[in-house]
């Protein structure tokens, strides 16, 4: 038998390599059908090549959900309780696997390990959260004239696709999987091409824990196994995380056969820093706001608005701070920011920091890539956290999703004007706001047009409350009780308890 691929984690960057199958479904690990399409992954951390990927086609797609199917047949009929205790049982295997898992995610997607096990600790809570939830799913009773009635019942959509982006993949398919198996579903979940190799430990997890086979099934690929997906007659749902332009294809492929759809997309989110704040808090809150897996954060508060009195004091306070954050080997628990996910991402995001300087922004530190002095990071995808002064509304840097460790400064001197300049965004992920006036808080907090505001800190989303998007960041939530509702269907029972009162 191979080696598992958490045996091979006593190691250091720079070492592992991932031979095993990445697919999983009937409840094993699958090897690829074909090997003509592999597509390369890389280590960010040191550019080496981790694994290959191999697309999964439509064969193994059909496969991938009818076992999906077979499992949700049965998975369906248990009782919530039954459903709860498997899904306490993987929980409580994840968080033994932690540490393991943790590395892995590291090696693979290039955050922090102090990130990863934050991650990794977060997925096992939301497993837990919804098993607590599973047993409570209920519908109503309804008293009808005559003594008939209708009763309600939250029934399970059937096989969910789950189609997940690269900064938390374990995490992504997580938030996807535990509502949607507590629920009575099946899942398929299908990773970014970039980051294959963690959900398939989620998958023998939950297999461990004792879900019936099929019940979460990994398929690898891109766009086309993507595509695959989204178009089966077999899906009844799509729960997708990615950005803006490829939501809308996944909405426009899911409406021709009218499957559910949740769209988890990206951002570019607002943090206002009023003059009454704490400022070393709001400082602390711009750092979580922008740098957190090297600033590849669809909820990142990227557009920092900064009230003109206190503007040199937070400008002096952010890039000392900024110039000192720790880059280089993800691995070692000092880092605190490790290496962007690919070259071609680091390339685009210092085009970007380029063309803000263009625009007029001047760059206060950072905005370079960086050669950490371990030699073998030299060919890992590594760049100085940025922060941009000088900034205009209308610049490319403030309007678009960078999806890098780049913070944009901009003054403003009104309550009123900065709510306008904060909600002229087709974007509406997150939002977030710094004072000290409770007031204010709260009223600033309801004209943000954004499906998250944070109040007096950034970036923290705990399972227990929803998650998602306004505008062209998307619809549908994650986390919370609310997300019962995007994985199941309410079915009405109307019973006559006399004689057929006809027309006819
Ligand atoms: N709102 C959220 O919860 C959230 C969370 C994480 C990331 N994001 C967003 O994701 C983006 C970054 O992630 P990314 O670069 O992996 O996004 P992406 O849109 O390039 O890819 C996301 C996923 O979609 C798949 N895909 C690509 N084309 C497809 C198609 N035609 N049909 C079906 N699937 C297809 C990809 O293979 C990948 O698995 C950012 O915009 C970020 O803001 C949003
Ligand atoms: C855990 N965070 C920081 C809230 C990120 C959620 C997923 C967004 O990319």
């Amino acid at each position: 038998m191979e080696p598992s691929t958490l045996d091979l984690l006593g190691t250091v960057t720079g070492t592992v390599v991932v031979t095993e199958p990445l697919n999983f479904w009937g409840g094993q690990r699958v090897k690829p059908r074909q090997q003509a399409n592999a597509e390369p992954v890389f280590e960010p951390a040191t550019g080496r090549v981790l694994c290959q990927m191999f697309p999964c086609g439509s064969e193994e797609v059909d496969e991938a959900i009818k076992s999906a199917h077979s499992a949700y047949l049965k998975w369906s009929k248990m009782a919530g309780m039954e459903r709860a205790r498997i899904m306490l049982e993987a929980a409580r295997i994840i968080r033994e696997k932690r540490d393991k898992i943790a590395k892995l995610e590291v090696i693979n997607n290039g955050k922090s390990i102090t990130e990863a096990v934050v991650d990794i600790d977060v997925a096992w809570q939301c497993i837990e959260y919804y098993a607590g939830m599973a047993a409570t799913l209920a519908g109503q009773h309804v008293q009808l004239p005559g003594g008939a009635f209708a009763y309600t019942r939250r029934e399970a959509l059937g096989v969910c696709v789950g189609i997940g982006a690269f900064n938390y993949p374990f995490q992504v398919a997580a938030w996807k999987s535990a509502p949607a198996l507590a629920c009575g579903n099946a899942m398929v979940f299908k990773p970014s091409p970039m980051t294959p190799v963690t959900a398939v430990l989620l998958a023998e997890i939950y297999k461990e824990a004792g879900v019936p086979e099929g019940l979460f099934c990994v398929v690898q690929g891109g766009a086309d196994t993507g595509s695959l997906l989204c178009h089966h007659p077999g899906v009844a749902k799509v729960s997708f995380t990615g950005s803006v332009p490829t939501g809308k294809k996944v909405m426009e492929m899911a409406a021709k056969s009218v499957k559910h759809v949740t769209l988890e997309l990206g951002g570019k989110s607002p943090l206002l820093i009023f003059k009454d704040c704490e400022l070393e808090n709001a400082v602390k809150g711009a750092l979580m706001a922008n740098f957190l897996t090297q600033g590849q954060v669809c909820c990142n508060g990227t557009r920092v608005y900064v009230q003109r009195e206190i503007m040199p004091q937070f400008l002096e306070e952010v890039v000392k701070r900024t110039k000192v954050i720790p880059v280089g080997d993800p691995l070692l628990d000092d880092t605190r920011m490790g290496a962007l996910i690919s070259k071609p991402q680091l390339d685009k995001v210092l085009a970007y920091v380029n063309q803000a300087k263009k625009e007029g922004a001047r760059v206060l530190c950072g905005g370079d890539s960086f050669v950490p002095s371990d030699p073998k990071l030299k060919g890992g995808y590594f760049m100085s956290p940025c922060v941009l002064d000088n900034c205009r509304d209308d610049m490319t840097c403030v309007k678009e999703e960078i999806f890098g460790p780049v913070m944009s400064v901009l003054p403003f001197d009104t309550e009123e004007e900065v709510i306008k300049r904060a909600n002229n965004s087709p974007f509406g992920l997150a939002s977030g706001v710094f004072t000290r006036d409770i007031s204010r808080a709260h009223r600033v907090a309801e004209n943000l047009q954004a499906g998250t505001c944070f109040i007096n800190n950034y970036n923290i989303s705990p399972v227990e409350v929803p998650f998602g998007g306004y505008k062209m960041s998307g619809f549908g939530r994650e986390n919370g009780q609310v997300t019962i509702e995007y994985y199941s269907q309410l079915k009405t029972v109307v019973v006559e308890m006399g004689d057929v009162d006809s027309l006819f």
